[in-house]
């Protein structure tokens, strides 16, 4: 019997991980995913973590051992109890009964900081934005959905940063796909749909064949880029498509994609999968970015892919 594929986002707070995880999860359709958040397995509430001045992003403060054999069930098609941890109240709920459909996709702060729970992904993502735009996400979030003030907001990210720099951030080396959205010019006003978006691509997993776009006119070139970087010491491939890029580019990349993965052709139409790419804007506003919706296709198309090889 075929087991669940396992895809993998790590961030740091207010990354970008839910946001990506639901588009996703609409294009593989709901009814086919189970998404898990790792804030679920805090072993502190909010309250008890401010008691003992350990912040979120601490190994110590999260059960990674449970969470990680949770992983390997799940891995292995089993059904989990999960912890519930609330973002509104901050406080823990009763746990939940979790039997994996055929996708799972488990996000959150500390997802690769172990051996055994790295093992457990056929694909892992890591989500990387500039901290600045960081920060402005995750006040914008924590003010609007968690009950924060923006002070309080801005004091959490200075005290985490020690955590941030010590534990979150070097889990980027395990991962197949790091991702930075990414303001135009360093311009922060544009935290919208009009961000670009950076994708390094390691050679840990079977990429499309993205050179074919190499040979393509000028105009297309200044909107959609390929080339050859370094990436925490090793050789990656880098393909960074612009928020301004047109759907007429943007679809030549996705033909890419989806030529090459007969399931994804029906997911490349548009107009049926009209969640791809949508991301709320500052006032709320629904915007429509295409680097987002390339970067949710992709990821679609290793999960695929996934399955095919197992
Ligand atoms: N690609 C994007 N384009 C525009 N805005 C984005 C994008 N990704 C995230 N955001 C903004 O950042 C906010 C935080 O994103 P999200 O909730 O997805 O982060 P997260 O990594 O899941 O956070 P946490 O781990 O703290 O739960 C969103 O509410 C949204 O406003
Ligand atoms: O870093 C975070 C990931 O979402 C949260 O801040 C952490 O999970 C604690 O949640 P809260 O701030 O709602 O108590």
């Amino acid at each position: 019997m075929s087991r669940p594929i396992i895809l993998g986002i790590v961030g740091d707070s207010a990354a970008g991980k839910t946001t990506l995880t639901k588009g996703i999860a609409q294009v593989l359709g709901p009814e086919n995913v189970t998404v898990i958040c790792t804030d679920d397995y805090h072993r502190y509430d909010r309250k008890q973590r401010a008691e003992i001045g350990i912040t979120a992003l601490h190994p110590d403060c999260n059960h990674l051992d449970i969470m990680q054999q949770h992983l390997s069930l799940l891995r292995i098609g089993q059904p989990i109890l999960k912890p519930v941890y609330s973002h509104k109240t901050g406080t823990f709920e009763p746990p939940v009964y979790i039997k994996p459909n055929k996708f799972v996709i488990v996000e959150g702060l500390l997802g690769y900081s172990t051996r055994t729970a790295r093992d457990s992904y056929d694909v892992k993502v890591y989500l990387a934005p500039p901290e600045e735009l960081r920060a402005t996400w995750k006040v914008k979030r924590d003010t609007q959905k968690r009950g924060y003030t923006e002070e309080q907001v801005l004091a959490e990210l200075e005290k985490r940063e020690p955590d941030s720099e010590q534990f979150i951030r070097p889990q980027r080396q395990w991962s197949d796909i790091v991702i930075s959205f990414y303001p135009p010019n360093d311009d922060l006003n544009q935290v919208n749909g009009h961000l670009n978006v950076r994708l390094v691509l390691r050679p840990t997993i079977p990429h499309p064949n993205f050179t074919q776009i190499l040979g393509l006119d000028q105009n297309f070139m200044s909107a959609i880029r390929l080339g050859l970087d370094r990436d925490m010491g090793k050789p990656v491939d880098v393909l960074e498509v612009d928020g301004h890029a047109t759907l007429e580019q943007v679809n030549k990349l996705e033909h890419l994609i989806c030529s090459d993965m007969p399931h994804l052709r029906n997911i490349c139409d548009r107009d049926s999968n009209p969640e791809l790419g949508k991301v709320a804007g500052t006032t709320g506003e629904t915007i429509q970015s295409y680097p987002l919706a390339l970067t949710q296709l992709l990821i679609t198309y290793h999960m695929l892919k996934a399955t095919q090889i197992h």
